[in-house]
């Protein structure tokens, strides 16, 4: 069965939420691929053998996608978040616009292949920061608002733009406000589907370069109708569990009619001295309670980042349709 345009599916259910899958990189880790280089989990791709039949990498792809789709995945985003051209082109054998173009099509067509047609497919763009592992500091140096982050993103947006498969575009984990500010600017001819952004957000509740939500909501709406139609979503990712429902509510209070979407991480606290994850100390703090406290602050996108696992999205499932009911 073809899927309904995203939009026209929100607008005549307006209860409906709609459920993500789990963090495609780490989940990839977990099912024994090698993610540490600077491409990270869209390193499989890269190599010529991923595209034949016998590849092991391949089949591993597949069943993430398909064990995400069992636990009640609707959406489902591609594995491209650290995959922009410039990361692309200066860590693999891929040097030019057009074998880059040729590589995400390609990826795209495997995934929308892996998912089949009634699913929808999000089309994963990292952060300018993610190539600089900048994303969870927002520390873009002296002169953020001096970047070319449209340079930057246009080769993976001109593909995603164009793709048929595509069904929205995803800006993940955001953390400087000079970089939301740009997106934002940009009108249907340079985003002309669908998109959102995902917010890198701190357990202090301010976006990573410590501005605060009451200032993103004040900026979005000075845009008034001046804001590209198809931004479809705004919200926060790859944030602390147990702080991202309290965080989703500042948004709602601040845009309540702006529809919201946010997957955090499992509940484990990442270490880095010792660079492990420890398990979560705060047990009262289940997918149950979150989801319905993400409902009712008005999230309609609802899924999970890193190092969360099928078994995490078939609790977001069941939490979704009882409190969707
Ligand atoms: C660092 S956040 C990563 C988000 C991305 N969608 C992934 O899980 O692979
Ligand atoms: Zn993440």
């Amino acid at each position: 069965m073809a899927r309904l345009p995203l939009k026209q599916l929100l607008q005549e259910n307006p209860k409906k939420v709609l459920v993500l899958d789990g963090g495609q990189g780490t989940e990839l880790e977990r099912r024994g691929i090698e993610v540490a280089n600077p491409i990270w989990s869209t390193i499989p791709f890269i190599d010529e053998s991923f595209w034949s039949e016998s590849s092991v990498e391949r089949k591993i792809v597949k069943e993430m996608y398909s064990d995400f789709i069992k636990a009640g995945a609707e959406a489902l985003m591609t594995v491209t978040y650290q995959a922009s051209f410039k990361s692309v082109s200066d860590n693999t054998s891929i040097k030019t616009l057009s074998g880059y173009d040729s590589l995400l099509t390609r990826i795209v067509d495997f995934s929308r292949g892996c998912i089949g047609e009634d699913k929808y497919l999000i089309g994963s763009i990292g952060s300018w920061g993610a190539h600089i592992c900048r994303e969870f500091t927002g520390d873009y140096g002296p002169n953020p608002e001096t970047i070319d982050y449209y340079e930057y993103f246009k080769p993976q947006l001109e593909n995603f733009n164009k793709s048929s498969q595509i069904d929205l575009i995803a800006f993940e984990t955001v953390p400087n406000i000079h970089e939301v500010k740009a997106i934002l600017s940009w009108d249907n001819t340079v985003l002309s589907k669908p998109f959102y952004i995902g917010l890198s957000v701190g357990d202090n509740g301010l976006l990573r370069d410590g501005t605060t939500m009451a200032e993103i909501a004040e900026f979005i709406k000075s845009l008034g109708n001046k804001i590209n139609p198809n931004f479809t979503f705004l919200g926060i990712n790859c944030v602390s569990f147990n702080t991202s429902s309290n965080v989703l509510a500042s948004i709602h209070e601040l845009l309540p009619d702006m529809p919201l979407l946010v997957y955090p991480n499992s509940g484990e606290v990442y270490d880095s001295e010792h660079k492990i994850w420890l398990p979560n100390g705060d047990k009262s703090n289940t997918w149950d309670l979150v989801v319905k406290r993400y409902i009712e602050a008005g999230a309609r996108l609802i899924g999970g980042c890193c190092r969360t696992t099928p078994q995490d999205i078939t609790e977001v499932s069941e939490a979704v349709k009882k409190y969707t009911k």
